[in-house]
């Protein structure tokens, strides 16, 4: 059953990143795109574009009727189309789905019962052990897959909001985070920014706060840069409709269809914004040299002086160039810096085209949103408590500037893929309100309203001497001391993956969450390329996941308020890796097979074999099922798998073996920070993917490629000394299956620690191969008369072929 389990989990690893993102707080990750066809009577222009951008998937989801639950009777007594639809996966897939579970489950129930009534004799603790492992496959196959017995979506229609709250919509928060301009592009910030300041949401209810880190001026600059930018970049967008609005992936785009108003001023406008782009860019990367430049100046004419300096001639607060007392990383003042102030709450028209405005926006309102850079207090002697310490000072600051009901998140390498994304949450927390208090349109009206009373502070024009020391002092690290912030209030503290575990947090406190999602996807990211940045980045996934089930916030402890199903999805969530442990030494089986020939997992094997055969493919089956609507092609999925097999070679168990020295020794695990490239100014965007950063993290995933390689050597070797048409010999090709299978599943590994030989994967096949024939002759010419000598031929090879068999199934 290892070799179940293995895929088990394989299946069970795709989805438990994809369960992770279901249960985030931020909106960034709550959102993947798979649109369906509304059946909704009535289709504004931008919802048939929503439907048919998702056509083609209304194979698989049907609307679920929701009549009574939205109640489709507007106040005035007019039918109106619902604000999102629900949909399942239609009863032909599901039921065979649900059908094939519950039959492997039988399966697995009547394997442990026949593995106990043939316990090994010989090779005790060999079975014992591969018993707990395979209890531990089952048991976190059953939590991983009953959260998926019925699979469910939301998509709204956000024309329906457009047309009936457009006028109401509640204030909105976004925090933007960032740590370093080099590690974290800064280019990818800047348009993480931009397309922000796009959205297509009322400007004078949103604003956008930049937390940065690292406290450089370069990220401060490249701000003041960003909202000058924006002044062409913003109205080009909303007179152009263009998607999406991040401009760099914008202008990657091929040639799209028209969404505008004015298709013939389209591609001089175009043109012209291109090219401020372009400039805009070459400034954004030479503020480094640029400030370099100036420090350099006014330093010379202060001697004795090596400060880095702002464009108005005064002391930078944050981090320096060269680091000094108070300006240095970890060390350095708070700022609070408002760029763009909270616009008036009636339109301005742009100006007509002219000398100095070559782009027509006489139509357009050319309002920006607010825009707030913020860098918070670092000391010595505090944790400063990464990512979720940053997103506690913006909710703060954010409190006192524009206090909006809802707060969405975004890491500095994300972007608003599709301009309308803002409204989606909103518009279901409408219809929320609609399903508690009915759903006249007016009312619910003054019910988000009510949400945006909320707003208590009016926008400040002017930022005068009190509020910079209110802002200040929040800034501060000593803010937090003695209070509930990052235990009870904000997000959660001393933990390395903070999203899950505050958004588990809120949903112990009775919080529901949706799944909605829109075409186009609302917003994207950027994952590493590198092999190393990967790993590393998946082993503080599963570091803190494991973390969270050694603390107070484990799912088993949660009150009543958590559904039965969330608390399954959180124990599947922070137990994960643990199976891996076994994975790992099953794959490494075919060590004891090299040794010795004497061990089986399980006899009689004949029918251990048949069993193995029927929950493995059952697994894959149940996968391909999930393939069908999870909007993700069958090469995604073996992607997955083969990525599953990397990380539990390597990471995975390196994540537990963490753990358990963090519950010996009570010291926590050092997580870093994802960089998002190596080659920073390469001009090849593939170029990380070839770059290899030795770290032993890469050395357990070797040794079992390694000993893998050698087992399917030791078996064409023995193919090739006793016939492959003997049973011996055809027994040894059986079990090299196997061991390919491994290899096949590491193979991406394979290329990406050969770096630029990754390039040429068949240099990678004439290696492979000229190692297995090095090994099987070494056996034909050592091992074979050997072993034969040793244990008689007949009995030995029986053994042997059902080790290679059971060893590397994992
Ligand atoms: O001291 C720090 C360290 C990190 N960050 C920011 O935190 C975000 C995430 O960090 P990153 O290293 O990019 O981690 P990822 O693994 O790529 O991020 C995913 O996983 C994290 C931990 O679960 C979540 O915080 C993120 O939202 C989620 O996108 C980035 O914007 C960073 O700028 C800070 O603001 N301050
Ligand atoms: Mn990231």
């Amino acid at each position: 059953m290892a070799a179940t389990a293995a895929s088990t989990m394989s299946a069970a690893a795709a989805v438990t990143r994809r369960i992770n993102a279901a249960l985030r707080v931020d909106a960034t990750s709550g959102d993947v795109a798979a649109g369906a066809d509304g059946q909704n009577g009535r289709r504004s222009p931008v919802a048939k574009r929503v439907n048919d951008g998702g056509g083609g998937k209304d194979d698989v989801w049907v609307a679920v009727d929701e009549k009574d639950v939205c109640g489709a009777r507007g106040g005035d007594g007019a039918a109106r189309p619902p604000l999102f639809r629900t949909y399942k996966v239609k009863g032909s897939i599901l039921h065979p789905y649900r059908f094939l579970i519950l039959l492997r489950l039988i399966a697995i129930v009547a394997f442990f019962a026949w593995r106990v009534r043939h316990k090994n004799r010989d090779g005790a603790w060999l079975w014992t052990m591969s018993m707990v492992g395979d209890v531990w496959f089952g048991f976190s196959w059953v939590l991983n897959q009953l959260p998926k017995l019925s699979p469910i979506k939301r998509v709204p229609d956000l024309a329906a909001l457009a047309d009936r709250h457009s006028g109401d919509l509640p204030g909105v928060d976004v925090f933007v985070t960032t740590v370093d301009p080099v590690d974290e592009p800064i280019l990818y910030t800047v348009n993480t920014i931009l397309s922000i300041l796009a959205a297509d949401y009322p400007v004078d209810r949103y604003a956008c706060y930049l937390s940065d880190d690292g406290g450089t001026l370069v990220h401060y600059e490249a701000m003041v840069e960003v909202a000058k930018f924006a002044e062409l970049w913003v109205p080009f967008c909303r007179k152009h409709c263009v998607e999406p609005r991040s401009p760099e992936n914008y202008f990657a785009m091929k040639t799209q269809a028209y969404k505008g108003g004015v298709p013939g001023e389209l591609m001089s406008d175009h043109r012209r914004v291109r090219r401020e782009y372009e400039e805009f860019k070459v400034r954004i990367d030479s503020l480094s040299s640029t400030i370099r430049q100036r420090s350099d100046v006014y330093n010379a004419k202060h001697a004795g002086e090596n400060a880095t300096w702002m464009a108005d001639g005064t002391h930078w607060p944050g981090t320096w160039f060269e680091p000094a007392d108070n300006h240095q990383r970890g060390k350095h003042a708070g700022i609070v810096q408002v760029l763009l102030n909270h616009p008036s709450c009636k339109p301005r028209l742009g100006l007509a085209a002219s000398a100095e405005n070559p782009v027509d926006f006489s139509g357009v309102d050319v309002r920006l949103p607010m825009l707030v850079y913020i860098s918070r207090e670092k000391r010595p002697g505090y944790n400063h408590q990464k990512k979720a310490g940053a997103m506690n000072v913006m909710l703060r600051v954010s409190a006192l500037l524009s206090n909006a009901p809802f707060v969405i998140n975004f890491d500095g390498d994300h972007y608003v893929n599709y301009s309308q994304a803002f409204r989606a949450p909103i518009q279901i927390k409408a219809m929320d309100i609609a399903n508690k208090f009915g759903s006249s349109t007016s009312f619910v009206g003054t019910m988000l309203d009510g949400a945006n009373q909320e707003r208590s502070i009016t926008p400040l024009a002017v930022l005068d001497e009190s509020v910079a020391g209110d802002l200040a002092a929040l800034t501060a690290c000593a803010y937090e001391d003695g209070t509930s912030w990052g235990r009870d209030v904000g997000w959660v503290y001393n933990i390395a993956t903070e999203d899950v575990v505050t958004g588990f947090r809120m949903h112990q406190q009775g919080w529901r969450s949706v799944y909605a999602s829109v075409e186009p996807a609302a917003f994207r990211g950027t994952a590493p390329i590198n092999l190393t940045e990967r790993l590393y980045q998946i082993l503080r996934w599963s570091g803190g996941s494991l973390e969270m089930f050694f603390s107070h916030s484990n799912a088993l402890l949660a009150g009543r308020r958590l559904h039965p199903l969330q608390r399954v999805a959180y124990l599947n969530m922070s137990t994960y890796p643990i199976v891996t442990v076994f994975i790992f030494f099953y794959n490494l089986f075919p060590v004891m097979w090299l040794i010795s020939e004497q061990y089986y997992i399980q006899r009689p094997f004949g029918e251990y074999l048949l069993y193995l055969v029927a929950v493995i493919a059952m697994i894959h089956v149940i996968g391909m099922f999930e393939v069908k609507w999870a909007g993700i092609t069958l090469l995604d999925w073996c992607r997955n798998e083969q990525f599953y097999m990397i990380g539990s070679t390597g990471v995975y168990p390196t994540a537990v073996l963490y753990m358990a020295l963090k519950l010996v020794t009570g010291k926590g695990i050092y997580f870093r920070l994802t960089s998002k490239q190596t080659t920073a100014s390469s001009g090849d965007k593939f170029a990380d993917l070839y770059t290899v950063r030795w770290v032993p993290l890469l050395i357990p995933t070797i040794v079992i490629m390694v000993v893998n390689v050698a087992a399917v050597g030791v078996a064409v070797g023995k193919a090739a000394a006793w016939g492959p048409l003997t049973e011996p010999g055809w027994l040894a090709v059986l079990g090299m299956v196997f061991n390919v299978w491994i290899l096949v599943l590491l193979y991406p590994f394979a290329l990406g620690v050969m770096g630029q030989w990754g390039k040429r994967p068949a240099v990678l096949f004439v290696a492979m191969a000229m190692a297995v024939a090095a090994v099987a002759a070494m056996y034909v010419a050592f091992g074979a008369p050997y072993q034969a000598e040793l244990s008689g031929v007949a009995a030995s090879l029986g053994k042997a072929a059902a080790a290679s068999l059971t060893g590397p199934s994992g």
